[in-house]
């Protein structure tokens, strides 16, 4: 199997630099016309599926709003995971897991492992237990083609003050995650398959994102009050890997398949603009 990075360069070429989640709120579901139960699930995820799953590069759905649901969710996450699959988008589970490297393992066993029901391409993981213990996510994204987008500085006003807090050696808890995961991509070509997650929203990062070397997603674009220009401030020269994230500004367009289509081709578009000046 190719590497992650591989593969998501040669999507986002083919496919434009977008990541759309599948986050199905109440809220959502109510202005979709569709009850906030397990049929309005099944029936959201499989509209976004069906609109975009053959157009953009990255889909995310955000596995919160399906494990509400319990077990049926869950079922419905897998199909959706397979669906996605089946028309060529490549699949970031939305799960933030972070935990003893022991317990990492069976993490990284239920999401990265080709034999598991819910193996996706990439999954989201939280490094404040340390970036180590993620190790054992990173060597079977590593065994079998997948990646790992680490949270390095969220979108959310709250993530400042533990990300920018400061280590001992004066670099910020953000720089330190940065570090370790460069380390990790050093020398992979054209990209590494291990990604970190920093919000649209959080201004000028004062981080250095130079041998990072991997991709960068960008959540907070939309709903959370960032545009594809504030995409410049933040990353800087780091721009052409960023690949931008938006949930509820694309999804707040549906249910037609044409609006949610005609939405993610302008979130391409104005992302595009901005990637392509760097
Ligand atoms: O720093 C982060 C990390 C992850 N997210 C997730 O992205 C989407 C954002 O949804 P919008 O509707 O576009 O606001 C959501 O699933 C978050 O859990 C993030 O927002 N910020």
């Amino acid at each position: 199997m190719e590497s992650f990075g591989v593969r998501l360069d040669r999507a986002v070429r083919e496919r434009g630099p977008l990541c759309v989640g599948i986050d199905p709120h109440p809220e959502l579901l109510a202005r979709w016309g569709l009850a906030d139960d397990v049929d309005g699930l099944e029936r959201f995820a499989r509209t976004v599926v069906d609109a975009l799953g053959d157009r953009v590069a990255v889909i995310k759905p955000q596995s919160a709003f399906f494990e509400r649901f319990g077990s049926q969710g869950l079922a419905i996450l897998e199909s959706t995971i397979r669906q996605l699959r089946e028309r060529g988008s490549l699949v970031l589970l939305d799960v933030k897991r972070g935990d003893i490297g022991s317990t990492v393992r069976a993490y990284a066993s239920a999401y990265l492992d080709p034999s598991s029901p819910v193996y996706v391409d990439a999954i989201t993981a939280s490094p404040f237990l340390g970036v180590g213990s993620l190790a054992p996510m990173f060597e079977l994204a590593a065994e079998h083609g997948g990646g790992v987008f680490v949270l390095a500085l969220t979108s959310n006003p709250e993530g400042a003050s533990v990300q920018r807090a400061r280590a001992a050696d004066g670099r910020t808890v953000a720089q330190l995650v940065i570090d370790e995961i460069a380390q990790l991509n050093a020398g992979a070509q054209p990209l590494g398959s291990i990604g970190l997650v920093i919000g649209a929203t959080v201004g000028e990062t004062g981080c250095d994102l130079s041998r990072v070397n991997g991709p960068l997603l960008a959540p907070g674009l939309g709903a959370q009050g960032a545009t594809a220009a504030d995409l410049r401030a933040v990353f800087g020269p780091a721009l052409p890997t960023v690949l931008p994230s938006y949930s509820r500004e694309v999804l707040g367009a549906g249910p037609r398949p044409e609006a949610l289509r005609a939405a993610a081709d302008r979130a391409v578009s104005d992302c595009r603009g901005v990637l392509a000046m760097s």
